[in-house]
């Protein structure tokens, strides 16, 4: 209902003599035979826009409309109980005559008024039909249009329809299907019957959302309810109902609104809404309903298809990208249906309503005069439609006068009783048919749907960017490869003209080279033909005594020449001879140097061996004055006078004399001659004597004998070695021990007596003396038996498992050279033997000397300035440098660097061979030098 303004263009009511009711088309009214009013203006007659020109005059909201009028069907109720009784003898007050959508209400028998309605629904009418005719255009079109269509008789309207079917809330527009009428006449039954025990008696409400559920999804068109009953109930006065200025829509914010995925849900909350209205009995209708019951439903749609068409309408012409048409935000239609159920239009006299729902009544008929006022207004194009006189008109703005499409059924009894009433009802419904609304599409923008396809289609297209991207690169993947195919053929195909090229020039060179050979061959043999030839005719010429003066020139030009020749041969003969015999004189005169320089040598060996003999001689005077000194000493300490003589001091001296005797004989001699005449039992039998000095003496003898081979053998078969032993092992006297070491060191030269040695535990008792002494001569003469012993071929094992090599390593920390040097020694040995027996097979696996630690103590004295140390550690370090399963020890403990040292500066040629040898010879010391990166 638009304040003010007037949207009627039609003519003014219809007097009450030809009340011919406006037409019953429902977007233009149906032309009359008799002068009926138009309500709509003769300009837009039959000027309803199509559907299509609709939506492209709105853009998203911005429609000018489409003229619309109200459109309005009259129902008649049939008797009920109460009416066939009361008014049995009466007839009806009003008489349907459907097919003409007449009415004739009777003034009295001869007398009535007929009035003209969109459609006129018998008594007979079923819901079905009065919700196809009164309600589904408002919600959709189709069946109604098929209905209209199949009847001949409203071809006019028909066509009307065709031109503008689908200004419907499912296509966007507002709706508003309203019931008016007197109390009881069946307004509620129309609308809000719920149907639940029989579904033909499913009302407006139930039906239109059967439609409307039925035709939207609920994932994508959101159908939301609200159920307004008790509007005028002053409690509820605090329900504000606000207007859209610029769109006039009506809005109810307060009232609560429930979104709908089914029909069940909807079921529930109408029966929800019944039980709750307000009821209270009236005279008129013991169910009659006072309040008005207001459902409004909110759809909102999103546009599907038109966006395509205007893409490809775009397209087509040309004028715009599909890209810029795809920024085109998507269109949604919001459009809202109020299903009205007003309350009884009765007078308040007739109702009998009293206190409290007395001031309900007025209330309602406030509300319901209201409307009317705003009706008469909207139907007289009045300037002022008094809207805001009640709620009610200020709820139903839009459906009366506003952008709504508006379809009223008036319902009306049969009752002559109530003929004013139903008159009035009548009247109501006349003059709304004369309202007319601009329809308008609700449509806006809906920018988030636009945002979201937009990010799909960013999405879309970042992907295929991506698609044609990789393709792109394999493409590129592929003309790469192409082209290093194309290449490698080439280089193929050249490489193979090449050869064929140099396979030709070859075959061609040895060709022409065959040629020349054959020419050369043939040349020759023609020329040894032709000398064979001029050296017969030559003969021929010599006996021909015809030859002539040139020849004989030539021949005696040859032997000039051959006499030359023979000359220069002779020369050099002479020549050879005169050098052959001046090197015979010189290998004379070396001769005669030879002869002199033996005589020298055999006259300082003559001196050599007197020089021998004669140190010998020295060395048993020095051992009889010795012994003599010793002896006088030790008288002297006992107080005697010295001159007394033991057994031992006889012995010597008889020896003493006895060697004076012999001195001329040399101290071999003699030492034999002392051997006799002592006896050497006597001698060893002296070693266990109880005097200390007695024992020093005899030791000393004893050694002094061992040092001589030829007494070696007696010495042990004697029993002096085990003699000896037993000194070193029980005696503390250190020179006793030095000097029984020495001896056993002397005797450990002989191959038996090494094995002895090592069966009576010496290697053991040797080392025992080895790790107490001090003294580097006690040292040294143990070192030296010890060395001795590791020459040994058979002992290798016994002597490191008892612990020789261990205890000849434990000698070094005297550092006395000699010490070292028999260290030394005995190491170098030790490995000779090793590596004898490793090579017959004897001996597999590291060697022992690097088990016992020795290694260490070899490289850091491989370089010893001394050089029989150095000498003898350099032999050691080849010997087991020969096995290749010392070589990864060695190479760790840094011997390769020694050896590549011997074999480079060693003095003695054999070792540096030796150690140059074994270093080629091993794969593992190939490597290291190769991963180290020397020149070898
Ligand atoms: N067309 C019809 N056919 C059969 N019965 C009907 C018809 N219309 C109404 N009635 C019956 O008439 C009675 C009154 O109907 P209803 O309550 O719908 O009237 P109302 O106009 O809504 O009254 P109120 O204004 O007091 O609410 C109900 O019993 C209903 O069943």
């Amino acid at each position: 209902m638009a304040s003010g303004s007037f949207r009627n263009g039609g003519p003014k009511l219809p007097s009450k003599l030809d009340r011919q009711p406006s037409s019953a088309a429902y977007s233009t009214p149906k032309p009359s035979s008799k002068s009926r009013p138009s309500a709509v203006p003769a300009s837009r007659r039959g000027g309803s826009v199509a559907p299509a020109a609709a939506h492209s005059a709105s853009k998203a909201g911005g429609d000018a409309g489409v003229p619309g009028r109200v459109r309005v069907a009259v129902r008649l109720r049939p008797r009920n109980a109460e009416e066939m009784i009361a008014d049995a003898d009466f007839a009806d007050c009003v008489e349907l005559q459907p097919e003409l959508k007449r009415l004739k209400l009777r003034k009295n028998n001869w007398e009535s008024e007929t009035y003209e309605f969109d459609e006129v629904l018998t008594e007979f009418a079923s819901q079905k039909r009065v919700y196809e005719v009164v309600a589904k255009p408002v919600v959709e079109f189709a069946v109604y249009l098929l209905d209209a269509a199949s009847s001949s008789s409203h071809a006019l309207n028909v066509s009307t329809l065709r031109h503008n079917p689908f200004l419907s809330v499912l296509e966007g527009y507002n709706g508003t299907v309203m019931a008016y009428g007197q109390t009881g006449t069946g307004k509620t039954f129309t609308l809000g019957r719920l149907g639940e025990e029989d579904t033909a008696a499913r009302g407006i409400m139930v039906r239109a959302m059967e439609d409307i559920l039925g035709d939207t999804s609920p994932e994508t068109d959101p159908v939301s309810v609200s159920y307004l009953q008790d509007l005028l109930v002053p409690a509820n006065d605090n329900i504000a109902i606000v207007e859209d200025p610029k769109t006039g829509d009506v809005s109810l914010p307060g009232v609560t609104s429930v979104e709908l995925r089914d029909q069940k849900s909807f079921m529930e909350l109408l029966r929800l809404g019944e039980a709750h209205r307000f009821a209270a009995n009236t005279k008129l209708n013991t169910e009659s309903s006072r309040s008005h019951a207001i459902l409004i439903v909110h759809v909102k749609r999103s546009v599907k298809g038109r966006h395509d068409a205007d893409q490809s309408f775009h397209g087509e012409n040309g004028t715009s990208s599909t890209m810029v048409t795809s920024f085109r935000p998507p269109i949604v239609r919001k459009s809202k249906l109020v299903v009205v159920d007003l309350a009884g239009s009765e007078r308040i006299d007739k109702s009998g309503s009293e206190g409290h729902t007395l001031e309900e009544a007025k209330s309602i008929n406030l509300s319901l005069s209201a409307l009317g006022k705003c009706i008469n207004a909207l139907a007289e194009n009045s300037p002022h439609v008094p809207v805001r006189d009640s709620k009610l008109t200020r709820l139903l703005r839009d459906s009366f006068g506003g952008s709504a499409r508006t379809s009223l059924v008036v319902t009306i009894g049969p009752s002559p009783r109530h003929r004013g009433e139903t008159s009035s009802t009548i009247m109501f419904g006349q003059r709304a048919m004369k309202v007319e609304n601009m329809v308008k599409l609700k449509e806006e923008f809906d920018y988030k749907s636009l945002c979201r396809r937009l990010d799909i289609e960013l999405d879309k297209l970042i992907a295929e960017n991506e698609r044609q991207r990789k393709d792109f690169e394999d493409e590129i993947e592929r003309i790469r490869t192409e082209a290093d195919n194309h290449i490698a053929e080439a280089e193929r195909s050249y490489t193979n003209a090449l050869e064929n090229e140099r396979l030709k020039c070859q075959q061609d060179y040895m060709d022409s080279i065959k040629k020349l050979e054959e020419k050369w061959m043939s040349d020759v043999e023609k020329a040894r033909l032709e000398h064979q030839d001029a050296c017969l005719e030559k003969a021929c010429n010599k006996e021909a005594p015809t030859s002539s003066s040139d020849e004989i020139a030539e021949v005696r030009q040859l032997l000039q020449t051959e006499k030359l020749m023979r000359q220069s041969s002779e020369d050099e003969v002479s020549n050879l001879k005169s050098e052959v015999s001046h090197w015979k004189n010189l290998e004379a005169a070396g001769n005669a140097e030879i002869m002199k320089l033996r005589k020298m040598l055999d006259s300082e060996a003559n001196q050599k061996q007197k020089l021998e003999e004669e140190i010998a001689i020295l060395k048993s005077q020095l051992l009889q004055l010795s012994l003599q000194a010793d002896e006088t000493r030790r008288s002297l300490d006992r107080g005697g006078s010295g001159k007394v003589l033991t057994g031992f001091d006889s012995l010597v001296s008889q020896a003493r004399h006895s060697q004076l005797r012999d001195s001329a004989n040399g101290p071999k001699a003699s030492i034999a001659k002392l051997f006799e005449q002592v006896g050497l039992q006597k001698i060893l039998s002296l070693l266990e004597s109880e005097d200390p000095d007695v024992r020093v003496h005899a030791v000393k003898v004893v050694a002094n004998l061992a040092a001589e081979e030829a007494n070696q053998e007696k010495i042990v078969e004697a029993g002096g070695l085990t003699s000896l032993l037993m000194l070193l092992r029980s005696s503390e006297d250190e020179t006793i021990r030095r000097v029984a070491a020495g001896a056993i060191a002397n005797l450990a030269m002989n191959e038996t007596n090494q094995e002895l040695i090592m069966a009576q535990g010496g290697i053991t008792l040797l080392s025992i003396t080895a790790a107490d002494a001090e003294d580097p001569q006690t040292l040294r003469m143990v070192a030296g038996a010890i060395a001795n012993l590791c020459g040994n071929d058979k002992l290798q094992m016994r002597l490191s498992g008892e612990g020789g090599i261990k205890a000849l390593l434990g000698m070094v920390r005297c550092g006395h050279p000699d010490v070292l040097a028999q260290v030394a020694r005995g190491i170098a040995n030790f490995a000779k033997c090793e590596s004898r027996a490793s090579t017959q097979g004897n001996k597999v696996g590291v060697s022992l000397l690097i088990e016992d630690g020795a290694l260490p103590w070899i490289v850091k004295n491989a370089n010893h300035e001394a050089s029989p140390i150095r000498r003898h550690i350099e032999l050691a370090l080849c010997h087991l440098a020969q096995h290749e399963v010392n070589a990864k020890d060695m190479i760790r403990e840094g011997a390769l660097w020694e050896l590549v040292r011997i074999s480079r500066d060693c003095s003695r040629e054999d070792i540096r061979m030796l150690a140059h040898r074994t270093l080629i010879s091993s794969p593992t010391f190939q490597a290291e030098l190769r991963r180290l990166r020397i020149e070898f």
